[in-house]
């Protein structure tokens, strides 16, 4: 039987394991961190836990049951109707509904204006640019208002630039409140961390950096590792940054993200109480605050497990701040909004590579960059990270099952 060594164990790696694991092949994982990776849980010292940002298992359930299934060979899943709400005038007093509704242009001044504005939008085409793609549907007074800035904070990067092809995907424009994705979503009864330790039981974990691979020809014959290891494979499957496998002087940018965890108790609930989280579009550094009020855990009344989401790139000032900045900026935006607030207890989690950037310039990068990595006959890779693709666990569970099947197909050729 052919040995297969998968890089990285975060979903994409966990996922895949297990998959050729249950397939009967030996799987190695070499992972440099912990198992879990984006979806660790953040465990608070006074006992409760949140992942880090929500995340939730939406998915069609015709085309895309799979995610669903085989999260259930491992835990139970709730059907939870998620809400969110967005704070364009970055007052907790004033919710507006997201998707971005109809019904929040009453709350506007200009109303009329931002009617005459629609009358006079194309409507829905598709567009390269996110910032074209959004004035088509909204006009520029609410595209101001609820995206211009949100999106220019959350990827760091000129709207105008943005390109990509998950707008239609994640941007809608009902015409009253409706659920976050137009229908409920999964979230799982166990701990991300628990599900994703089981689905690799049955592989070799080796705990270590993967640095660089030992090549001949069109083959790759060794995965090096920054302890000096060499681990041998008939196959490998890369779930990490490609630049750092291939020889290359040039790096590839993701957008960073620092998770900031708070257990807090509060003399009130921040948003509505069917909402489950809020974003910010304006007047804050961090972009979005999660209630985890849905999670299976009892939280009394008055205390609130939250995380609050600040996008940076890795050379950025705050990308360094200690756990006690982002306590400090919380706390003062509670008492902004008239909240009293304690903390109870908090954790910064950073994810580094977050987001592959959705420009033209990067993708071409990671396609030079890649594309020495894909020219190896032996080698597979799948995952957010890995692929540079804005992707989310739905797809990635389509491509874990899709590797495993090319992977057999290559075990058969090998044999
Ligand atoms: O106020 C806003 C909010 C968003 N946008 C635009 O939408 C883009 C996507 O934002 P969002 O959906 O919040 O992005 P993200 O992928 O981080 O989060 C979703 O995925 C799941 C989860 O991570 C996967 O399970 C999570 O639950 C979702 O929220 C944003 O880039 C903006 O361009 C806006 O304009 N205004």
């Amino acid at each position: 039987m052919p040995t297969i060594t998968v890089i990285g164990a975060g979903m994409a790696g966990c996922s895949l394991g297990y998959l050729l694991d249950q397939k009967g092949y030996d799987v190695t994982i070499v992972e440099k961190d912990q198992i879990g990776g984006l979806l660790r849980e953040i465990e608070f010292d006074s006992g409760y836990h949140c992942d880090s940002a929500p995340h939730l298992l939406f998915y069609d359930e015709e085309e895309e049951a799979i995610v669903g299934e085989l999260f259930s060979e491992f835990t139970d899943l709730a059907e939870h109707e998620f809400y969110a709400a967005t704070y364009p005038r970055g007052d907790l007093s004033d919710p507006h509904h997201y998707p971005v509704s109809k019904a929040n242009i009453d709350k506007w001044d200009d109303a009329d204006q931002i009617r005459d504005e629609l009358d006079a939008a194309p409507g829905k085409k598709p567009e390269k640019f996110f910032e074209d793609y959004m004035l088509n549907q909204v006009g520029p007074t609410l595209y101001e208002r609820y995206n211009k800035h949100y999106t220019k904070k959350h990827w760091g990067i000129d709207p105008q630039r943005i390109t990509g092809d998950w707008f239609d995907f994640k941007i809608s424009f009902p015409e009253s409140e409706q659920e976050f994705f137009g229908g409920s979503a999964d979230y799982p009864d166990d701990k991300y961390t628990d599900i994703l330790e089981e689905m690799v039981s049955g592989c070799e974990v080796v705990f270590d950096g993967a640095v660089g691979l030992e090549t001949e020809g069109s083959t790759i014959r060794a995965l090096r590792t920054e302890s000096g290891e060499r681990i041998e494979s008939d196959l490998f499957v890369s779930t990490i940054d490609p630049s750092i496998l291939v020889d290359t002087e040039e790096t590839l940018n993701y957008r960073s993200m620092i998770i900031h965890g708070m257990h807090v108790k509060a003399s009130e609930r921040l948003f509505p109480d069917h909402v489950d989280w809020g974003y910010f579009p304006n007047h804050y550094e961090f972009t979005r605050i999660t209630d985890y009020e849905f999670t299976p855990q009892s939280i009394p009344d008055d205390e609130y497990i939250l995380t609050i989401e600040f996008p940076c790139f890795l050379d950025d000032d705050i990308w360094s701040k200690p756990k006690e900045w982002f306590d400090q900026y919380m706390m003062d935006f509670f008492e902004e909004q008239g909240i009293e607030a304690s903390l109870v207890a908090s954790e910064a989690r950073r994810a580094p590579r977050a987001y592959p950037l959705p420009v033209t310039e990067e993708i071409e990068k990671f396609e030079r960059i890649n594309g020495e990595l894909s020219s190896y006959e032996n080698m597979f890779n799948l995952g957010r990270v890995s692929t540079y693709e804005y992707i989310w666990i739905k797809d990635i569970v389509q491509q874990a099952y899709e590797t495993a099947d090319e992977i057999s197909e290559k075990v058969d050729i090998l044999a």
